[in-house]
């Protein structure tokens, strides 16, 4: 985690494009306001956009503004998020979610400093840095031809991996310590001020929890945790009940509808891609490790079927 902050600040003082990579509730957005406020574009807009959030057909039109009658419903000129962002910085949440059309612009603007209103003829010139961020492996998605190769590594120029919170050894105990003395110091709730510890069980457990939604899911877990224990003294009851469990995704495999059109293999395709992830992932892309979490006699095994779904990644190892 050092060494990504102190990648941050480095590439704060350059004006180059950064691509944040971590899994959800890391501080990819944290991490991109930070280079921000820590660049000379300090004082101009930064503006964050959740790229998946954009319905693919209006992805050029959001980003880069359109002219009036440009499509059913564009009756008047608009400008999109780069003329918003001008002078500052674009904070492009989820790049790996851009439609392919849209990954072709975004690359022209980072390389001609120019974008095209859907529905303009001349290209207007634009001055602003793109920060992008993705809790996807965003190099598998270039293997498997989901994203361009050629934004890639013009956007990765700056890239800063933040690690999952289990991966954080002591951290865990440091924010939870913050953000309890956070809470008790008011942080917007009534009373003003709390005092509220934590047992020894309680502090334990949130230690042990692997955190899958990372420093978020930490967080409201102790907000949840403060407002609904009754003491001084939050009990590990408490904070197991204060810890809402998602299932994960591949749960309910086995009570999935048959139906017509139901597909076994693209099932089986779903639980394996998913625990190859994981595995990779938990070991840091350690190849023979993984093949060992996942039982294969043989890690060519592995490597045979990271292949075939498209996973392998520019990080994998022996
Ligand atoms: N080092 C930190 N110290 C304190 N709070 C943090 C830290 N990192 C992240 N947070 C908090 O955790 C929450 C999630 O952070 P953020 O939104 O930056 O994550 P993210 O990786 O962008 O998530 P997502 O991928 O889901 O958009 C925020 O409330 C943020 O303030």
């Amino acid at each position: 985690m050092r060494k990504q902050v102190d990648r941050a600040r480095r590439i704060a003082a350059f004006d180059v494009p950064v691509l944040v990579l971590g899994e959800t509730g890391t501080g990819k957005e944290l991490f991109a306001q930070a280079v921000h406020a820590a660049s000379k574009r300090a004082n101009r807009p930064f503006i964050p956009v959740n790229c998946g959030a954009i319905p693919r057909e209006l992805a050029n039109a959001e980003l880069f503004g359109h002219k009036r009658g440009a499509f059913t419903g564009a009756d008047r000129d608009r400008d999109g998020h780069f003329k918003a962002a001008e002078g500052g910085t674009l904070f492009l949440d989820e790049i790996g979610d851009l439609p392919s059309d849209t990954q072709v612009r975004l690359l022209r603007a980072l390389q001609e400093k120019e974008v095209t209103p859907v529905g303009a003829s001349k290209p207007v010139k634009v001055d602003v840095r793109i920060i992008a961020a993705t809790h996807r492996d965003l190099q598998a998605d270039v293997t498997a031809g989901r994203f361009r190769e050629d934004l890639f590594h013009r956007l990765a120029v700056g890239i800063i991996h933040l690690p999952a919170l289990r991966e954080r050894d002591g951290d865990i105990e440091l924010l939870i310590d913050h953000f309890l003395d956070q809470l008790n110091a008011g942080a917007g709730f009534e009373p003003e001020v709390q005092h509220k510890k934590l047992s020894l069980e309680a502090r334990n457990f949130l230690l042990a929890h692997p955190w899958p939604g990372n420093i978020r899911e930490l967080y409201h877990t102790l907000v949840r945790s403060v407002i609904w224990s009754d003491g001084d003294t939050i009990t590990g009851d408490e904070v197991r009940e204060a810890l809402l469990q998602v299932a994960p995704r591949s749960q309910g495999v086995l009570d999935r509808p048959l139906h017509k059109g139901f597909d076994l293999q693209a099932l089986l395709d779903e639980v394996s891609r998913h625990y190859l992830g994981r595995a990779m992932q938990q070991t840091s892309h350690r190849k023979k490790l993984a093949a060992e979490l996942l039982g294969f006699p043989h890690y060519q095994t592995l490597t045979n079927w990271l292949r075939r779904f498209g996973l392998e990644s520019a990080e994998d190892k022996e």
